[in-house]
This record gives structure tokens, C-alpha cells and sequence, in this order.
């Protein structure tokens, strides 16, 4: 690590050459050292680049002196060359998720709602390797496909983690003299299972395994996220052409399109499409699950209640069918096998997700 502040330079620098010439950036800073690191790392850049870029600070409320916290922070920003620094308020005391998960929410929301006030092409986030590797070993030990298991984008919709092929160490050791970061008192509370992962468990993971645990596993993470993209790819595809058959168009040996065959799979319900048992049968169990899963999400079940145990459940409906009855899933919705086709409907006498609304269009 001999010069760590030119390794995040070189990193912030080849995000922003994805982008378009001109374009404006935000850094999304806690006060914490890592974003604090790459806030200075990308005002260093936009300065010699000629490109413009900004921070945005979320204050959640959620500590005594956040509010002082946050102003500090963005007086740090300022004195860094960016502009705008832009300081958002965003609740996180209400929501599904607990405290953590509602923070999260609000957060990307706030971040993305900066973006598009400020015309900013994207926003930077400062997550590095280590948080990629611990991302890792929660999905693996909660037994996670290769989905979650690819952990965080380089690039996802607006937002851009420059750092994510670097090691916090590196990262930290490039905060410029001067700057104080702020210590988020939850990295330190081993009541949350990621900071004992980041405290506990990686560090004996490399003393045991040697160095360079790390970085194996956030290679871990982009060949899942290589396979999941593929199979995902696969789980599209059998939507497109299955849409193809109910829409009735058999392009049949020729390859020319006989509009007036029926396809297999005429919609004969409401509220649900069906899906044909012998061609989910062949599909792999990988897509197949994906396929189950996205078709029930379409029935209207939602998606962070849908858990891998349904989808099993599901597939037991299309793999080992003994006339068995059908299945209850989360959003009032019932997957059941009839005429050689699933069905996922709402259930009788109930509107899917209980709102009385109808189940949204099938993918
Ligand atoms: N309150 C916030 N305001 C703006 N951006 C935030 C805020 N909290 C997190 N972020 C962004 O999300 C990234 C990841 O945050 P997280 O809290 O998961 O990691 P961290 O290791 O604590 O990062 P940091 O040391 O930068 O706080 C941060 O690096 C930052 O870019």
C-alpha cells in the first residue's frame, strides 16, 4: 500500500470515465472514513477532469447530535471543492424493515430524488471490497443463491461504488490528512450480524486461511453475479417465448408465425395466467425457480415475503404432483395444477395482497 490516495483516485477516475462527457456527479458521504475518502478522491479528480461534483448528506435523525453531525460533515465537503453539498432529511423512525432497513430505504430514495434535483448522472457510494466479502459470507451463511451471493453492483441504475475493488484499509489510508471522520457507532455493535462479520469473523477467516480471503470473495461475488445474470437471462427468455404461444402465434417447423393455432396455453382465468407443466418440467430447477418466482410476484405475491421454502413448495406442484392440493402464498395467493397447467390465482373469496386490487400483469 505505497501510495493508497492514487490507487482511489485511479478508481473514482474510471467510474467517471463510464459516464458522459460533462456530466455531474454526487458523492453520497456519511461522515464516515470511507466516504469521506472517496468524497475527496472525486473532488480531487473533478478539479483536474473539469468535471463537476457535489456530495448530498443523509441525516436520518436517528442519533442525539446527528443533525450537528451532518452539518460538520457537509462543512467538510464544502472545504473539499464540492459543490453543491446538499444535507437531506429523511425519516427512518416508520417502515417495514426495523431500523436499519428503514434507514436504507429512505436513504436510496433521498439519493436518487438528489440526483434528479440537481441534474447528477450519478451518485457515488463508498463501499469497498470489505464490504463486498462480508456481503459474501452473510449470503452464505444464510444459505443464499448466486443472486444475493453477487452482492453489490459496480453499477446499478444511478448509482456508481467506485471502491469496491479496493480494501478499506487502502481506502482509509487515503482520507487526507485533516479530515475527521465520524465513527458510525453501529460498525462497532456486535448485535448487528455484519459488524460481527467485518470484526469477528473475516479477520479470522484470513488469519486461518491466509490473506486474500477478501478478495476471493468478491470474485466469489462477480462469478455469481455472472451466473445469476445468465440464468435470469434464461428465466426472461421463458417468458417471452411462453407469451408468444398464449398470444397464439405458432412459428412452427417453418419458423413462420401460424396466427390462427391456438397456443397451449390460452388464458382461460382471471386474475392468473397458467403456466404448462411440461414445459417448466424441462426447464433446469435453477430457472425454473426463477421462473416460479417471478410468475408468483406477477400474481401479485410480494416479493420480500415470497421466500425460497414457497418456490420449493411451488416446484413440488410441478415435479412431484400426486393430485395433491394446491398452495397458499404470501398476497392472498393460491398456486394450483389443473389440466396439465399451474395456476397462480387469488384466493377465493380473497383479493391478492388483501387490497382488493387486482394482480398486477404477468412479465
Ligand atoms: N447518511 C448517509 N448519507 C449519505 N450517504 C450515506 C449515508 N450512509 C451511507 N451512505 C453511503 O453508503 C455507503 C455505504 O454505507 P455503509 O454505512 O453501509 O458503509 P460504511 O462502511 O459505514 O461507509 P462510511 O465509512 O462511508 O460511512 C457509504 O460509503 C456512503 O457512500
Amino acid at each position: 500500500m505505497r501510495h493508497p490516495h492514487l490507487d482511489v483516485r485511479r478508481a473514482v477516475r474510471t467510474a467517471l470515465s463510464g459516464l458522459p462527457d460533462g456530466s455531474a456527479v454526487l458523492v453520497a458521504c456519511s461522515g464516515g472514513a470511507d466516504s469521506l475518502s472517496l468524497a475527496a478522491a472525486t473532488a480531487w479528480v473533478a478539479a483536474r477532469g473539469g468535471s463537476r461534483a457535489g456530495a448530498v448528506c443523509v441525516d436520518h435523525g436517528l442519533q442525539p447530535g446527528s443533525a450537528d453531525q451532518a452539518r460538520s460533515t457537509a462543512a467538510a465537503l464544502c472545504g473539499l471543492g464540492l459543490d453543491p453539498v446538499v444535507t437531506v432529511h429523511a425519516d427512518a423512525s416508520r417502515g417495514p424493515d426495523g431500523p436499519e432497513g428503514n434507514a436504507r430505504a429512505v436513504r436510496y430514495a433521498a439519493l436518487t430524488a438528489a440526483a434528479e434535483r440537481t441534474g447528477a448522472a450519478a451518485v457515488l457510494l463508498g463501499h469497498t471490497l470489505d464490504d463486498q466479502a462480508e456481503t459474501v459470507l452473510l449470503g452464505l451463511a444464510r444459505g443464499s443463491g448466486p443472486r444475493s451471493l453477487s452482492g453489490m453492483a459496480a453499477r446499478s441504475g444511478v448509482f456508481l461504488r467506485p471502491l469496491l475493488g479496493l480494501r478499506r484499509s487502502v481506502v482509509r489510508a487515503a482520507l487526507p490528512a485533516g479530515l475527521e471522520p465520524w465513527d458510525d457507532p453501529h460498525n462497532e455493535e456486535f448485535a448487528y450480524a455484519r459488524a460481527r462479520v467485518r470484526h469477528r469473523v473475516l479477520p479470522v477467516l484470513e488469519a486461518e486461511l491466509g490473506p486474500g480471503v477478501a478478495e476471493a470473495l468478491a470474485r466469489t461475488a462477480e462469478l455469481a453475479r455472472a451466473d445469476a445474470d445468465a440464468l435470469d437471462a434464461q428465466a426472461t427468455a421463458f417468458f417471452a417465448s411462453d407469451a408468444r404461444d398464449r398470444s397464439g402465434v405458432d412459428h412452427g417447423e417453418s419458423g413462420v408465425p401460424d396466427r390462427r393455432k391456438p397456443g397451449p396455453l390460452h388464458d382461460r382465468q382471471s386474475g392468473g395466467v397458467p403456466l404448462a407443466v411440461t414445459d417448466l418440467a424441462a426447464l433446469p430447477r435453477a430457472v425454473r425457480w426463477r421462473v416460479l418466482r417471478r410468475a408468483a410476484i406477477a400474481a401479485g405475491s410480494p416479493p420480500t415475503d415470497l421466500t425460497a421454502a414457497h418456490v420449493a413448495a411451488i416446484d413440488t406442484l410441478v415435479t412431484a404432483w400426486r393430485g395433491q392440493d394446491g398452495i397458499d402464498l404470501p398476497g392472498a395467493i393460491r398456486a394450483t395444477r389443473a389440466e396439465g397447467a399451474l395456476h397462480l390465482t387469488p384466493r377465493t373469496g380473497t383479493a391478492a395482497g388483501g387490497q382488493g386490487e387486482p394482480p398486477p400483469p404477468h412479465p
